[in-house]
């Protein structure tokens, strides 16, 4: 059996003194698609940030594409976020740069040197996000969806072992929304592991996964339909 992309063994997840969620058991293995669900305040977003270094992991262990987040040090965390791709509601995108220039700021900030190469990875991920036509564009330009696609290219850029979407599709409509997500199952079954937090309740009964639940301090998975 390979080894876990993420393993938690009663991990607490703490923002500040504030302890958000206690002894968190939680293994994710390649291929994994999993939702987190709760209600606001839950610690999705907290539980998120510990995987991807924001905050430190304080008690309990924790392994992440290999990386000990409890050793964890600040000048690991560039090396840690180039192995999992991360997604925002809010996209995150540098608005006075075209989608390329996004791209390639990233490749070129994690050691990519050659143009050729660059070019033929930034043609890559666009495609495989149906963006490719737009590369020109400066980011404002671009529609909700559009920037969630650019932002989801732009984490598959350093090919990376696992995704974590923090509320992907929060700021989109409906119909954008069960795009973005055809486009993450997509990307899934493409031999992606995923861990994707959402309020979006239609969503997760239209597209069935395992499902992870914040509630009352603690974390535990759901019957796959369960109500947020
Ligand atoms: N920067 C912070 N400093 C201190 N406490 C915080 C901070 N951010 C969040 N919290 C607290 O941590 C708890 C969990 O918040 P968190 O953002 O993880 O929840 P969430 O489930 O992601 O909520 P939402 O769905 O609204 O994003 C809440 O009680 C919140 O008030």
């Amino acid at each position: 059996m390979e080894k876990p992309v993420l393993y938690l063994e009663n991990a607490d997840i703490y923002q500040r003194d504030n302890l958000v969620l206690s002894k968190v058991n939680l293994t994710v293995n390649k291929g994994d698609f999993y939702y987190l669900i709760g209600k606001t305040g839950s610690g999705k977003s907290s539980l998120m940030k510990t995987l991807y270094g924001d905050l430190k992991l304080q008690r309990g262990t924790g392994t992440i594409v290999d990386f000990d987040l409890k050793k964890l040090q600040e000048k690991e965390i560039p090396f840690l976020r180039r192995k999992i791709g991360i997604v925002f509601q809010d996209f995150k995108l540098l608005n006075d740069r075209t989608v390329f220039e996004n791209l390639e700021f990233v490749l070129k900030a994690t050691g990519w040197k050659k143009k050729d190469d660059i070019k033929a990875k930034i043609n890559e991920v666009l495609d495989k996000v149906g963006m490719q036509s737009k590369y020109y564009k400066k980011t404002y330009e671009l529609s909700g969806g559009e920037q969630q696609r650019v932002a989801i290219a732009r984490a598959l850029l350093n090919d990376p072992e696992l995704i974590l979407a923090d509320e992907p599709t929060g700021n989109l409509d409906p119909k954008t929304s069960l795009e973005v997500m055809i486009l993450l199952n997509e990307i899934h079954k493409s031999g992606k592991t995923i861990l994707m937090a959402t309020h979006d309740y239609q969503l997760i009964v239209k597209f069935k996964q395992k499902t992870l639940k914040c509630e009352g301090g603690e974390l535990f998975e759901v019957a796959q339909q369960a109500s947020i």
